[in-house]
């Protein structure tokens, strides 16, 4: 610590029972400061033979418990001491992990042997990492939400896939901001009342195609191409330019991680709130 110069890595170790909510935000939203502090990504260690336990666990208060907060806003999920579980054990774990986060990064091991790659320099929330968030959301292809899992909790993720181009931010700003800072399905209608449990956002993702917004901007970068990257944890959210080297067809993709999320009426809401033709979008859970 004597040394002059910069730190290459911070590695924050939070107690089992932090939120690491609060904690991301304050590192994520330093930019302004001009600070070289960048957060890089958030890893979740889990034990194999509690987790689900932790998981299930019903607050007093009816918030939302630790061990799920945890689960929902990490990039990499580590299942660690699984030697202390059967395989159809462990299967189960990922399981109910996948059925919190479906886009998360997972690995399994014991005494916590794993790549150092895996939990160092992930660019959880870098804009150059475009493509990060594309394949994110091929995971949710490939495992769906489907599997049974076994604990009972309403932590969910859930991917909106459009494929029109956005003329202006403004409407999806509009809608990201109820749903973030009203807790409720934005609905145009004054008198559509809404029923049901507050929602409660977790992890917001998303890349959008506005052309407009890159019309000023005079960059070019050859075969690069230019997308807008949404980064949210809990109430806070921004916007920014990014790159992908993706060959494919690039999507546009909204990824919620959080609780009583309805995703039909999301969909709904999503759908009359941007004015899109049904037929462009479509859910992924
Ligand atoms: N069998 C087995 N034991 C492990 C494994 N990893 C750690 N342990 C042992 O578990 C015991 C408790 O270690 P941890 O669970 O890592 O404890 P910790 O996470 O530092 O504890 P807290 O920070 O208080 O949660 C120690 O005796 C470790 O040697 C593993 O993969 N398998």
């Amino acid at each position: 610590m004597k040394k002059s110069g910069k730190f290459d890595y911070i590695l924050l170790e939070t107690s089992g029972l932090a939120d690491p909510g609060p904690i991301a935000s304050m590192f994520w939203l330093d930019d302004g400061l001009g600070s070289d502090i960048y957060l890089d990504g958030i890893v979740t260690l889990v034990d194999a033979k509690n987790i689900c336990q932790y998981l299930g666990e019903e607050k007093p208060d009816a918030s939302i418990n630790e061990a799920l907060k945890q689960i929902a806003i990490s990039d990499r999920i580590v299942i660690n001491k699984i030697d202390l579980v059967t395989s159809d054990e462990v299967n189960n774990v990922e399981d109910d992990i996948r059925s919190v986060n479906s886009v998360a990064e997972i690995m399994r091991t014991d005494r916590s042997r794993i790549p150092l790659d895996f939990v160092l320099d992930i660019g959880a929330y870098d804009v150059k990492n475009v493509d990060s968030i594309a394949q994110q959301t091929r995971k949710i292809d490939e495992h769906g939400q489907s599997h049974a899992h076994q604990i009972s909790h309403d932590v969910h993720t859930i991917c909106i896939e459009f494929d029109t181009q956005l003329d202006t931010l403004e409407p999806l700003e509009t809608w990201i901001q109820t749903l973030l800072w009203e807790h409720v399905v934005p609905s145009r209608e004054a008198t559509d009342k809404q029923d049901g449990a507050l929602l409660d956002v977790l992890r917001l993702k998303g890349l959008v195609q506005t052309p407009k917004h890159y019309d000023n901007d005079g960059s070019n970068n050859g075969e690069m191409k230019k997308q807008l990257v949404i980064q949210g944890v809990q109430e806070l959210y921004d916007i920014q330019p990014g790159l992908s080297h993706d060959d494919g067809e690039l999507k546009n993709k909204i990824v919620l991680i959080g609780r009583n999320l309805v995703p039909d009426r999301l969909v709904e809401s999503f759908i009359h709130w941007l004015r899109l033709d049904p037929s462009t979008v479509h859910l992924l859970q």
